[in-house]
C-alpha cells in the first residue's frame, strides 16, 4: 500500500460505476473461527481468513496465550496449545478482541494483561468483567487496562448480564463456555440486546464445532461443558464491508456485483439487501460466467427510509451517508448502542455529515436527515473504519470531499482506499 495523503481526496464518481468485486473475508466470522480453533481439541484451518488489523490482533492474542496461529498464507492454521504462560494482549480498537479473549484468558495458567488504543479504554467492557468474576475468574476492574489472573480452569455456571450495550458480551461468554467446568448459562436482563444476528452467528459456529447450545428461550443462552471439535472454516466475504461498494452503485446510478454473497448467512450485513431495495435500488442474486453474487443497480434516485437498525447497527455509517444523499427524509432508529462503537457514531455522523451541509438531527437512539444540498470539505473519521466508509460514499457523489485518516479502514479491510479508487478512476 502506498502512502496516502491525509486528508485523502475521495474520488468522485461522475459516471455510473459498473464493477464486479471480490471482497475480503468477514471480520466477525474470522475472529470467531480463530478463537474457537484455538480452544478446540485439534488443529484447524481458517480458509480465506480476513487479513486486517482486527484479525491480526486476534491471531497475536491467541498465539501469545499459547495457541499459535500461522497466518503466512491465505489459509491460516491454528494449533491449540496449553495456555500455560503469562501474556499481554493488545486489543487495538477491536471489540471482538477486547470482549472475546478475556473469557478464554481465564483458562490460562498465568497472568494475562489487556490494553488497547486510547479510545478502547472508553468502550464498554465492565459487564463482562463482572460476569467473569461471578463465574469464578479473578479479574478486578471494569475498563481497559485490566488483568486476568488465570488459574488453569474456570468454574462457570449461571450468570446474569445486561447486554444492552453490546451483543459481544453474550457472544464472548458463549464462545468460551464449553471449556468451563459447569459450562455457562447466560441470561440477559436489561433493554433489548442489539445486533442479535451476531449472537446467532456465535451459536451457529459453536454448533459447527459440536458444542451443545440451547437458545430456545428468549434472552437466555446455555452452553454445555464438553469437547470443541476442530473445524475447517471457509470465511464468507464481509457483507457489512460490502456496504460502501453497494452504495457506490446506488449513488452513481451504476451496477455493482459482490461475488460469492452467501444465499444463507448469519452475517448482519445481509440486511443491506432490504435496506437498498427500500432506498430504490434493484437488488438481486445473479449467476453468470463471472461467478455468482449479489447485484445492486442504482436507479439514479435515492429514496429516504425509516429504518430500525437495532440488529444491524454497524451498517449505520454507510446507510446514514446514503440518507444524506437521498431525495426524501430518513429516520434511523434503535441504535443508541453505537455510541459505544469505535467512536460515538451518532455524534460523529451528525457532526461530519452536517459539516458537509447535510441537515441531520441527532437523537438519543438515532438520526433523522432531511434533504439538503451537500458541499465539499474535510470529513473526519475519529479512527473509525466505518466513518471512512461514510466519507467516501458522500465523496463519490459530491465534489471536493477530503476524508481524514482513510487508512483507519485497515481495521477490517486491507488497502481499502486503493481498492475504492480502482473502481472509480
Ligand atoms: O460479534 C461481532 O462480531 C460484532 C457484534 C456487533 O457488536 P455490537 O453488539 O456491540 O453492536 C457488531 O456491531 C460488531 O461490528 C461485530
Ligand atoms: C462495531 C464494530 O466493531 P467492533 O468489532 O470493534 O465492535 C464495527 O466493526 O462496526
Amino acid at each position: 500500500m502506498t502512502d496516502l495523503p491525509d486528508p485523502w481526496p475521495a474520488p468522485r464518481a461522475d459516471h455510473p460505476v459498473d464493477a464486479i468485486v471480490t471482497l475480503p473475508g468477514s471480520k466477525s466470522l474470522t475472529n470467531r473461527a480463530l478463537l474457537l480453533a484455538a480452544i478446540a481439541d485439534g488443529p484447524s484451518v481458517v480458509r480465506r481468513a480476513l487479513r486486517s488489523r482486527d484479525t491480526s490482533l486476534m491471531a497475536a492474542a491467541l498465539t501469545a496465550l499459547g495457541s499459535p496461529v500461522d497466518a503466512s498464507g491465505d489459509d491460516w492454521t491454528v494449533t491449540p496449545g496449553a495456555f500455560d504462560r503469562d501474556a499481554a494482549v493488545d486489543c487495538g480498537l477491536a471489540g471482538t478482541v477486547m470482549r472475546f479473549v478475556p473469557p478464554v484468558a481465564g483458562l490460562a495458567r498465568g497472568t494475562v494483561s489487556f490494553d488497547g488504543d486510547p479510545h478502547m479504554r472508553k468502550r464498554p467492557i465492565g459487564e463482562i468483567l463482572g460476569a467473569l468474576r461471578s463465574l469464578g475468574v479473578d479479574v478486578p476492574g471494569d475498563a481497559l487496562p485490566f488483568t486476568v489472573r488465570g488459574t488453569g480452569s474456570v468454574r462457570g455456571g449461571t450468570v446474569v448480564v445486561d447486554a444492552s450495550a453490546s451483543s459481544q458480551f453474550i457472544s464472548a461468554l458463549l464462545l468460551a463456555g464449553a471449556r468451563y467446568d459447569e459450562g455457562v448459562d447466560v441470561r440477559h436482563d436489561g433493554k433489548p440486546v442489539p445486533s442479535l444476528p451476531h449472537i446467532d452467528m456465535t451459536v451457529a459456529m459453536l454448533r459447527e464445532h459440536g458444542v451443545d447450545v440451547d437458545d430456545s428461550e428468549a434472552n437466555r443462552w446455555s452452553v454445555a461443558p464438553g469437547p470443541i471439535k476442530p473445524v475447517d472454516h471457509l470465511i464468507e466475504p464481509d457483507l457489512s464491508n460490502a456496504a460502501p461498494f453497494l452504495a457506490l452503485a446506488a449513488v452513481s446510478g451504476g451496477t455493482v456485483t459482490v461475488r460469492d454473497w452467501p444465499r444463507r448467512t448469519t452475517q448482519a450485513g445481509d440486511a443491506l439487501r432490504d435496506i437498498l431495495t427500500a432506498m430504490g435500488c434493484e437488488v438481486g442474486f445473479v449467476d453468470g460466467p463471472d461467478g455468482s453474487g449479489l447485484r445492486v443497480t442504482g436507479s439514479g434516485t435515492l429514496l429516504g427510509i425509516d429504518a430500525d437498525l437495532h440488529d444491524v447497527g454497524e451498517l449505520t455509517p454507510a446507510v446514514a451517508a446514503l440518507c444524506a444523499l437521498a431525495d426524501g427524509p430518513s429516520h434511523l432508529r434503535g441504535i443508541g448502542h453505537i455510541r459505544g462503537h469505535e467512536t460515538d457514531r451518532l455524534a460523529a455522523l451528525a457532526t461530519e455529515l452536517g459539516a458537509l451541509g447535510a441537515d441531520v438531527t441527532e437523537h438519543e437512539d438515532g438520526l433523522s436527515l432531511v434533504p439538503a444540498p451537500l458541499h465539499g470539505g474535510v470529513f473526519r473519521t475519529y479512527a473509525d473504519h466505518r466513518m471512512a466508509h461514510a466519507g467516501v460514499i458522500v465523496g463519490a457523489a459530491v465534489d471536493g470531499v477530503l476524508v481524514e485518516n482513510v487508512a483507519t479502514t485497515s481495521k477490517t479491510f486491507p488497502d481499502f482506499a486503493g481498492f475504492w479508487s480502482g473502481l472509480i478512476e
